[in-house]
């Protein structure tokens, strides 16, 4: 197929917002957005980085590369509205898989009522998504980073550590392990946070960050963020029954330094911890405490970490691209 009729095969015949004004078919696209700012994020989606043939299907490729944007706009609070793909696709890529990821693509926004507003397509040696989201949040409603204080709780949504221990079964091409649909299932389709995150509006002060690389690298981002320490506790990070069946060295390096699990990851004041679980049990996500701040002078932007009653310091060990 070429360019221009796949781009009116994608094109969406009716959009989801009201505000989006213009979306495909001109030089740019337009949305309106009355009394509130507006957020933006962007993510790429490198096949032999983030994917192979062994660990996803054409659709989870479009699915997946989505989700890590929607989980960006949760991650500040904001309702996700808009999204632009940029995809550069190999000369003997099949018309049925380009269709495959355009479904993947359109199967998570119809969940999050999203509109594809626009794109560009380009052929190239290797596939590449790079998907731009827009979102909007009420003023003075964004869940920074830099906003942890002194005597917060950190708490953590769902549980850790399944995405990286799915994509280790699929690398291994292991599948009999009880649970393995599961794991492998979270990290081919994470579900991002938005309904919890934007529930959360009637509070006043959180910080918010997605976990796209692991517990140990998105604390330090937050305990950096705001320059304040981080005392996690071990025994408390969240573990799904299925991730319970590997040793407790594989459960941490999954949960610490694994990613992709596109949960999140804050910080309240103790006094609005009941009013966050009450907004978890009504959005029904899953929520814990697993440490506190503290003002520590020296150690500030540093995150530690107790096991056996010591704490070590943890330092940030996601994955890390290099250039
Ligand atoms: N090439 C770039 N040019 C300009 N800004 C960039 C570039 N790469 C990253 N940034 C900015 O750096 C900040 C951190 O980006 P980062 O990608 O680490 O966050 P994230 O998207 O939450 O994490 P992840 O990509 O691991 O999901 C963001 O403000 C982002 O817009
Ligand atoms: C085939 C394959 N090999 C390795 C990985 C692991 N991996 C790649 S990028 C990333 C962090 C998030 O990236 P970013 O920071 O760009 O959002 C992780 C954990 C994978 N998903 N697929
Ligand atoms: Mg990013
Ligand atoms: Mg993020
Ligand atoms: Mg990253």
């Amino acid at each position: 197929m070429n360019e221009f009729d796949f781009i009116r095969s994608i094109k969406q015949s009716t959009y989801r917002n009201s505000t989006t004004i213009k979306g495909i078919g001109d030089d740019a696209a337009i949305f309106r957005q009355p009394y509130q700012d507006i957020v933006t994020a962007v993510d790429t989606f490198v096949d032999g980085i983030h994917f192979s043939n062994k660990t996803m299907k054409p659709f989870h490729v479009g699915y997946r590369a989505l989700a890590a944007n929607i989980s960006d706009m949760a991650a500040m609070g904001a309702d996700p509205i808009s999204y632009l793909v940029s995809i550069v696709v190999p000369s003997h890529y099949s018309d049925q898989g380009l269709a495959e990821i355009y479904r993947g693509l359109d199967v998570i926004a119809k969940e999050y009522q999203l509109d594809l507003i626009g794109g560009d397509t380009v052929t190239g040696e290797q596939l590449v998504l790079s998907v731009t989201i827009n979102g909007a949040v009420m003023r003075d409603k964004v869940r920074y980073r830099h906003l942890m204080e002194p005597g917060d709780v950190i708490f953590v949504t769902g549980t850790i550590g399944d995405s990286s221990a799915g994509l280790e079964l699929l690398l291994n091409e292991q599948s009999d392990l009880n649970g393995a649909e599961y794991l492998i299932n979270r990290h081919r389709m994470p579900t991002p946070r938005v309904k919890f995150a934007k529930a959360l509006a009637s509070i006043d002060r959180i910080a918010l960050n997605d976990i796209s690389d692991g517990i140990a690298s998105e604390a330090n981002e937050l305990a950096q963020a705001s320059n304040l320490a981080i005392y996690l506790e071990e025994r408390d990070l969240p573990i799904s029954n299925a991730l319970k069946q590997f040793t407790r060295n594989q459960q941490l390096k999954y949960i610490l330094n694994g990613g992709e699990d596109f949960e999140l990851i804050g910080s309240v004041s103790p006094c609005n911890w009941q009013k966050v679980k009450q907004i978890a049990k009504q959005t029904e996500t899953p929520v814990v405490i697993i440490g506190k701040v503290r003002e520590e002078g020296k150690n500030n932007g540093t995150v530690f970490i107790k096991n056996n009653n010591d704490y070590n310091k943890l330092r940030p060990s996601g994955y890390v691209h290099k250039n």
